[in-house]
């Protein structure tokens, strides 16, 4: 995702833009958001909006996008007042949630909306300045992942997913240093491999702004090579040759969820819950959880789950053989990581013999039911279904 960048002074006027703004699916394409500051802004605080206005295009972090519409709402309503503009079509999703944002300030005072921008640039400023002292995590990560930690310790190399703020929702980027993490983890000295996440989720599932990312080819390009993308990341999990564990530190959505049917061990917080709204998302289940899912918790509970979309407890989980344990989030970290040390003094090649022998027995059957899953998905990406479901996600974000 693009950062807020400047596109340069020029001739009395600022511009602004926000590149890949606001992320909407149909028709996938997301053009630059522009925010033209003119000089006849007027008022008390006229200076001082001037200068929030300018140090947006500072800030270091991109803030995200519902902050950047209430910045794009705060500042049209302080320059030119009450929404004037007709509101426009469906499917013109950027105009549209632009729109709506401006719109719902209704009749704001000129004169407030600019101390708001200016009050929103501020808080904005002080967290981003803030982040960026936080350097000691930055340099932790190994070297060539910018989306996840990966460290290496008692044998154990732990595979963090860490965009917390977007609650580890996985981007392509994110797909793919996954593989390449497995890949490495599959070839270097540690024992287990272990999957968790930064912050309050485990993962939130597919970024749904992978939708919006369209190449020249157009949507059906895109659908894809998303398929080829999400089979090649299914298949490193099918392949994985040491013993594989989730540490699921907080709520898991979507494809983070089913991927665990191929997981060795799933160690839950209790705070952590399991949800697959693919019927919602006008989408059907993938990571083999097609099958996965019936064989482990039998098809009636599969059938909750992965087409009515019903969101288990952490406890739920365990009871249909989808989680190996659930710990008090109080007490889950030290737990799970004193359990899993011991594990991994265990003699290594007797352990990964012993996976090979159990996976061995259905890999060909796994590897065929992701391809299957995979292609079917490829068309769901282009249904109207999904389409919808994706923009009301983010129409529903948009709201200020
Ligand atoms: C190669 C392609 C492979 C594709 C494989 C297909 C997989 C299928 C799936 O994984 S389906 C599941 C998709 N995920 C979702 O539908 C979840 C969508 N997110 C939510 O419903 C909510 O965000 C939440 C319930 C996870 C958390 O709600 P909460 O109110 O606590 O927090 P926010 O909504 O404010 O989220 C914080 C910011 O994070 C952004 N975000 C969260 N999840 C996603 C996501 N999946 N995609 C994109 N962005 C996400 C959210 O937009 C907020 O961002 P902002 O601060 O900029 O507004």
């Amino acid at each position: 995702m693009a950062l807020v960048g400047v596109s340069g002074r020029r001739a009395g006027c600022y511009c602004l833009r926000a590149v890949r703004s606001l992320p909407f699916c149909s028709p996938l394409q997301v053009p630059a958001l522009q925010l033209h500051i003119s000089k006849t802004a007027m008022g008390a605080c006229q200076k001082d909006f001037e200068s929030a206005v300018n140090q947006v295009k500072l800030l270091k972090k991109d803030p995200g996008n519902e902050v950047k519409l209430k910045l794009y709402a705060l500042y049209k309503q302080a320059t030119e007042g009450a929404c004037n503009t007709p509101k426009p079509g469906l499917f013109d999703l950027i105009n549209k949630a632009k729109w709506d944002a401006w719109n719902a300030l209704g009749n704001l005072p000129k004169e407030t909306a600019r101390q708001n921008y200016v009050d929103l640039v501020s808080g904005l400023r002080s967290s981003s300045d803030s982040s960026s002292q936080v350097k000691p995590e930055a340099d932790k990560k190994r070297a060539g992942y910018d989306t996840l930690v990966i460290t290496s310790e008692d044998c154990i190399t732990k595979i963090m997913l860490n965009r917390p703020a977007k609650k580890n929702a996985l981007t392509t980027q994110m797909y793919r240093e996954i593989m390449l993490a497995l890949e490495a983890a599959s070839k270097d000295d540690s024992t287990i491999t272990v999957f968790t996440g930064n912050g309050d989720y485990y993962s939130s599932g597919n970024d749904l702004t992978n939708f919006t990312d369209i190449p020249p080819g157009g949507i059906e390009e895109k659908a894809k090579n998303s398929a080829i993308l999400l089979r090649d990341f299914v298949d490193c999990f099918i392949d994985f040759p040491k013993p594989l564990v989730a540490v699921v530190n907080g709520p898991a959505v979507g494809i983070s969820v089913t991927i665990l049917g191929l997981f060795d061990l799933v160690y839950a917080s209790d705070r952590a819950t399991f949800h697959t709204p693919f019927s919602h998302l006008g989408q059907t289940p993938e990571g083999c959880s097609s099958y996965t899912f019936p064989k482990i918790m039998g098809p009636a509970k599969a059938v909750e789950m992965l087409i009515f979309g019903k969101k288990l407890t952490a406890g739920e989980a365990y009871a249909q053989g989808l989680v190996t344990e659930v710990f008090p989030d109080s007490t889950f970290q030290k737990e799970v990581w004193t359990r899993l040390k011991a594990y991994s003094k265990l003699p290594q090649n007797a352990m990964h013999i012993s996976k090979q022998i159990i996976r061995n027995h259905e890999k060909e059957k796994l590897h065929a039911i992701n391809a299957e899953e995979s292609r079917i998905l490829q068309e769901r990406w282009l249904s109207d279904e999904c389409m919808n479901a994706v923009m009301d996600f983010f129409s529903r974000k948009a709201k200020l």
